[in-house]
């Protein structure tokens, strides 16, 4: 009788809904989603249409796979699709989604997330980390010509220097060698976020997840993660006596907390939750872009060959070229926004859900629908780029096309209220990351297979294998 009940509602039609691909009782869509939903969504779309209705589960979501059905969402009606659904495991690692990736829309998620990008995010804030940033690079440089040519793990130098980066300037220091290993706290949390909860899309059978265990390992993570930011928080409280160096994010959130002087109650679990989305929402999806658009230039000789020029050309022969000099590299811009364009780290961007009953392309989408935007599949719309399964990062030069959420062929950080407040943190690492790398080296990858481009599943999507490499330094 569940099973009829819930076949039952969830195929009452709505007046005009958009084009639906057949679904089993119960389950929807699910069986067809698998792994690469970006990629499986792609192909029913080119049957169903850019806006079509499918069912997780018994929650009906809507896909939006174009240009205009993105900017309908993201720009005309915005403020209707700003919500977030609730999302089971997200709600156990996030504070009950008190952080912002994860908010509801409203009063709360507004102040916190201007809370974050005037203390963290701002680019007048970036710009005063650029001594952490020049002090990183110049230390995985240093570890890579350590190796004298043999073996290197670029991922795994990646992953080190976003986290380094991110812990110096949100908590003060970084802290290796602590029990929680906080290195691959990111991907845990990512690899975490990425596990079906069949809860969230049953309700009723919600009881799996717990069976499964999913529910224990989930508040086992968060429980670990929980500790050490609360180590971390109570080392900012008592900082005269172990002295910290520098003003860092937790500093801050504290004294606004002490001070109350936005008129918002900072409440400790905040506190945490907005690191929690720095490390969740931040630190993966940065290294992740960065690895991705070392692997294509690692298999496209022509642009690695081209940006070396241009990095050397700048470099000049000093030790390393200095942030200042960015500016002056347009090829290294176009190399990671095309980098951007064919693998961005999260292809169907964080789950929006409507707040109202909303006419779409002329279609009725009630209140409460979830949506999700393939920015992987409208990134590479044959109608809008030519030749888009190629790395060709001259497309993006001499042309005003830009991710921060205005071009909606080219959404790798969303669009609208709900767009990633974390660009310029994110790309003023990765620019400064990969001048240097192509300018300091020369790579040569390992065996004869070429790199093998697998994906990993989850929310973010990252190369599934390392980058294992030999380098030669370049005189
Ligand atoms: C290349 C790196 C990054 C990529 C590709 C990326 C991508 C995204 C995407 C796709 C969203 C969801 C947008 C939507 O729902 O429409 C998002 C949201 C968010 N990102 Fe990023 N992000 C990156 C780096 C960062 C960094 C470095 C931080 C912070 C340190 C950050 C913090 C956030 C937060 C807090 C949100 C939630 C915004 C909201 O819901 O209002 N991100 N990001």
């Amino acid at each position: 009788l569940l099973i009829l009940k819930s076949y039952i509602s969830t195929s009452k039609s709505h007046k005009n809904q958009p084009p639906s691909p057949p679904k089993l009782p119960l389950i929807g869509n699910l069986h067809q989603l698998g792994s690469g939903t970006h990629r499986v969504l792609r192909s029913m779309a080119q049957t169903y249409g850019p806006l079509m209705l499918i069912h997780i589960g018994t929650v009906p979501v809507i896909v939006a796979s174009s240009v205009d059905t993105a900017r309908e969402i993201m720009k005309t009606h915005d403020k209707i699709f700003s919500n977030r659904p609730f999302l089971n495991i997200a709600s156990r690692l996030f504070y009950d989604t008190k952080d912002i990736a994860f908010a509801q829309y409203g009063e709360y998620w507004r102040q916190v997330k201007s809370i974050s990008i005037l203390h963290l995010l701002s680019n007048k804030r970036v710009q005063s980390y650029q001594q952490v940033r020049e002090d990183e690079v110049a230390r995985m440089i240093k570890k890579i010509q350590a190796t004298n040519e043999s073996v290197v793990d670029l991922s795994e130098l990646l992953i080190s220097l976003t986290n380094n980066v991110i812990c110096k300037v949100a908590l003060g220091r970084t802290y290796e060698g602590m029990r929680v290993n906080y290195k691959n706290m990111p991907v845990r949390i990512g690899d975490m976020l990425g596990r079906f909860s069949v809860g969230s899309y049953i309700p009723w059978l919600g009881w799996v997840d717990r069976l499964s265990g999913l529910h224990r390992e989930a508040d086992e993570l968060a429980k670990e993660i929980d500790e050490f930011y609360e180590g971390v928080i109570a080392e900012h409280e008592n900082k005269k006596e172990i002295s910290v160096e520098g003003h860092d994010l937790v500093d801050i959130l504290l004294e606004v907390q002490r001070d109350n002087s936005t008129g918002f109650r900072l409440e400790r679990y905040t506190i945490k939750a907005i690191i929690m989305d720095v490390f969740g929402a931040g630190t993966d999806t940065t290294f992740t872009s960065l690895e991705w658009a070392i692997s294509e230039l690692l298999r496209n000789p022509r642009a690695m060959k081209e940006l070396q020029q241009e990095a050397r050309k700048i470099g000049q022969g000093r030790s390393m070229i200095p942030e200042d000099d960015i500016s002056k590299m347009p090829y290294l811009k176009a190399v990671l926004k095309e980098a951007l364009r064919l693998h961005p780290p999260a292809p169907l961007l964080v789950p929006h859900e409507s707040t109202k009953d909303v006419k779409l392309l002329g279609y009725d989408i009630p209140s409460g629908t979830q949506v999700m935007i393939n920015a992987w599949a409208i990134a590479r719309d044959p109608s809008i780029w030519e030749d888009p399964e190629e790395f060709r990062p001259e497309r993006f030069l001499n042309t005003p096309t830009d991710y921060k959420g205005t071009h909606f062929e080219f959404i790798p950080f969303g669009a609208g209220r709900r767009l990633c407040p974390g660009i310029s943190f994110a790309m003023t690492i990765n620019e400064l990351a990969l001048a240097n790398l192509v300018y300091k080296f020369e790579f040569a990858l390992i065996g004869e297979e070429g790199l093998d481009m697998t994906e990993s599943n989850g929310i973010t999507v990252h190369r599934k294998f390392p980058i294992l490499v030999t380098s030669t330094p370049y005189e």
